[in-house]
């Protein structure tokens, strides 16, 4: 049988978009997932999401990277999904839905989507870098010469290096611009290399200057590879609440497979 399937990004993180209301996707088959990621024999995309229904919300996300495993939150996915979720007709400027770290609110309106993420209540502040967890697993630390650093071989040695090991986690290189503003470049778990932005990584990021009292504003600027990101949040007992995630998410092409 055809699937039918939809390209979009959001700041130039590329995702395979699957409506899989009627469950005819075949889930657990990481291969197939991963031959539609690959850029040069497949659709190619940074990850795949299925849309689903949800008995009590709008939909459920499902989110697998581009090797082809299911993994954790992916913010300009969820971001992404919800422009989907607009086009199919199943919301119109608002939405609730599910990921695998629970609820999202939503919101759209042109191509900007703004996506609530979850609270973050523990910042582990290391002597080089900061490790938190907004949906998936974060490393963030300065780097002042950004533009020129290999982020692929400095990210992976760091992602498969102590503590993180086999299950990994995200890195994100950082250089502050401003008060309020700050370059980063981001090495993916799962797509094993650079991509052109990370939602879940401009969250932690945001959040991780914010605790290093490296900016006091609580709505911050991220400069990404693929374009600009914000990210706001309030800050109760220590505790980053109320963080949204904004920024463009567009269709690209669709097609059938
Ligand atoms: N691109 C994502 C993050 C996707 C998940 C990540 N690769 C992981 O496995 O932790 C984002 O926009 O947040």
């Amino acid at each position: 049988m055809k699937q039918k399937f939809y390209k979009y990004q959001g700041t130039g993180n590329d995702f395979v978009m699957i409506d899989n209301r009627q469950q005819n996707f075949d889930k657990n088959n990481a291969k197939l997932v991963a031959d539609l990621c690959d850029r040069r024999f497949g659709i190619g995309g940074d990850g795949l999401i299925l849309l689903e229904n949800h008995n009590e919300y709008d939909f459920k996300m499902v989110y697998y990277n581009a090797d082809g495993n299911e993994s954790t939150m992916c913010g300009n996915g969820g971001r992404c999904l919800v422009a989907f979720a607009k086009q199919l007709g199943v919301i119109s400027n608002k939405a609730v839905f599910e990921a695998i770290d629970g609820l999202h609110h939503a919101e759209i309106d042109g191509d900007i989507v703004r996506l609530q993420m979850q609270d973050v209540p523990v910042i582990d502040k290391k002597e080089n870098h900061v490790f938190l967890d907004t949906g998936s697993p974060h490393h963030v630390q300065f780097e002042d010469a950004i533009s020129d650093f290999d982020i692929k071989t400095k990210g992976a040695a760091i992602r498969y290096g102590a503590p993180y090991n086999e299950e990994g986690s995200n890195v994100n290189f950082v250089k502050k611009i401003s008060n309020n503003a700050f370059r980063l470049r981001t090495y993916e778990r799962g797509v094993e290399d650079e991509t052109l932005s990370c939602g879940t990584g401009a969250t932690a990021v945001a959040i991780a200057m914010h605790a290093l009292n490296e900016t006091k504003s609580h709505e911050i600027d991220l400069k990404v590879e693929g374009g600009e990101l914000k990210v706001s949040f309030d800050v109760e007992d220590g505790i980053y609440k109320n963080v949204w995630l904004i920024g463009s998410a567009n269709f690209v092409f669709e097609g059938e497979i």
